[in-house]
């Protein structure tokens, strides 16, 4: 896209998986996060978490955090993901809602909760309600922010709401400082991913996280950690109910493998169908939209010149419905992601994680923790549409949809 020099500068989307697997995997070296995604994410809370880190800093971060990000620790967590959604069930179960339920706002309560269990190791260890509101009214800012980058303006401009957010953010960081203190006095070494950071030493080094760095992370994973699976949840229950054959399978499916039990470490991972629906909603609805970098220097992608510091974005929303990768790409099909089919695709045709050294780390976190939801939910449950409900799309921090998500929910 051509930029209005000197204020804007010229952006570039790539929809070429061939290109994308170029700057995120092969010469990912050579291409760090861009500053429109930095100015418009981080602040005083976040600055240094290993979102937004660059190199030595970044490497050590990413080591010092995987070992909670395992794979057979976060299998240990299924537990917590299918105790959250069952809560809401009985919860639904005792009120009958009489109206339609806004499926993203339930999904972020949710997703909420499982946070609150498995990084911060309890329940209750805060406001959850203001933190919420905090969070939610903090993110809204985020597409003024986008435009502050996008103009090359500094993100303390003021806009239309922007100091209430800033109370908002001084009071996220104040939370989570007081979180960090308080597990940092307790020593604890339980399973929590607030412990295994606070306990986290690089083993080249012998580092440990500073305070600045706990907060930042501490905040990032509750941010990334629960909106993304919230989004990517309803839309899959959206989706679902828009489609009744597939809701259908997936419950068979859940009971066949789970019966009435709840889904534990032995069972999320045999529901193919289940994480296949949420595969496919995160391809339609990816909860992020783009993956932004920029050169460290002058170079090139393909045949293509760039520049050093030209914005480079990865159109996630497009290269997922783009007509040369699928076929009727805005039809809702499940099956597109049979273990067969996926092998059979361009690795980098299908990203709502990223690719490369940058990748989610949360990714097998995600991925378990939204199949042991839908299917413990969906088991029970019957979603189906508002009739007459206009969708509208407002992509900011993710794709939300304004409005929310209102779906009929009754007991099976
Ligand atoms: C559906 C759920 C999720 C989606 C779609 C998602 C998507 C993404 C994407 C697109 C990136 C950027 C990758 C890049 O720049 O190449 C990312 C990075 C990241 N995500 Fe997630 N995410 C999800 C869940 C989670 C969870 C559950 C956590 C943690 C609890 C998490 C923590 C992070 C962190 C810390 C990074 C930065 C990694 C780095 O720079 O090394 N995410 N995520």
């Amino acid at each position: 896209m051509r930029g209005i020099w000197p204020i804007v500068p010229k952006t570039i989307y790539l929809t070429d998986p061939a290109l994308v697997e170029e700057m995120l995997l092969t010469r990912a070296e050579f291409f760090q996060r861009d500053v429109m995604t930095i100015q418009a994410l981080s602040g005083a809370i976040n600055k240094g978490s290993l979102f937004f880190s660059e190199g030595a800093d970044w490497k050590w971060q990413r080591r010092a955090l995987a070992p909670a990000f395992r794979h057979e620790n976060l299998l240990a967590l299924t537990p917590i993901f299918a105790r959250c959604a069952g809560e809401l069930c009985q919860a639904w179960r005792r009120e009958r809602p009489t109206a339609p339920i806004d499926a993203m706002k339930a999904m972020s309560e949710v997703t909420f909760s499982i946070i609150e269990s498995a990084v911060l190791g309890a329940q209750g260890t805060f406001d959850r309600e203001r933190f919420l509101t905090a969070l939610t009214r903090a993110l809204s800012g985020v597409s003024w922010q986008r435009i502050l980058a996008l103009l090359s303006l500094p993100n303390w401009l003021p806009f239309p709401g922007s100091s209430q957010i800033n109370r908002d953010m001084r009071y996220l960081y104040d939370e989570t400082a007081r979180i960090v203190a308080a597990r940092r006095a307790t020593r604890a070494h339980t399973p929590a991913i607030v412990d295994l950071m606070l306990n986290a030493t690089d083993p080249e080094s012998g580092r440990t996280m500073t305070d600045s760095e706990l907060i930042g992370n501490l905040y990032g994973l509750m941010v990334a950690g629960h909106e993304t699976s919230a989004v990517a949840l309803g839309w899959s229950l959206w989706l679902l109910a828009k489609d009744q054959a597939s809701q259908e399978r997936l419950r068979a499916e859940v009971q066949e493998i789970a019966g009435a039990d709840d889904i534990g470490p032995e069972t999320v991972e045999r529901l193919q169908f289940t994480k296949q629906v949420v595969q496919e909603a995160m391809r339609l609805f990816p909860p992020a939209a783009a993956i932004g970098r920029q050169p460290r220097e002058d170079t090139t992608l393909g045949p293509h010149k760039v520049l050093k510091k030209e914005p480079i974005f990865v159109a996630i929303w497009a290269l997922h419905r783009h007509e040369k990768l699928w076929d009727q790409p805005n039809a809702f099909d499940p099956d597109r992601f049979t273990p067969e089919k996926a092998k059979a695709r361009h690795r980098c045709a299908y990203l709502p994680f990223g690719a490369g050294p940058r990748i989610c780390i949360g990714m097998s976190f995600a991925m378990l923790e939204m199949t042991a939801i839908l299917a413990t939910l969906v088991r029970d449950f019957r979603f189906t549409t508002v009739e007459g409900h206009r969708l509208e799309l407002a992509p900011d921090f993710t794709t939300r949809p304004r409005g929310g998500l209102p779906l009929w929910v009754a007991p099976v």
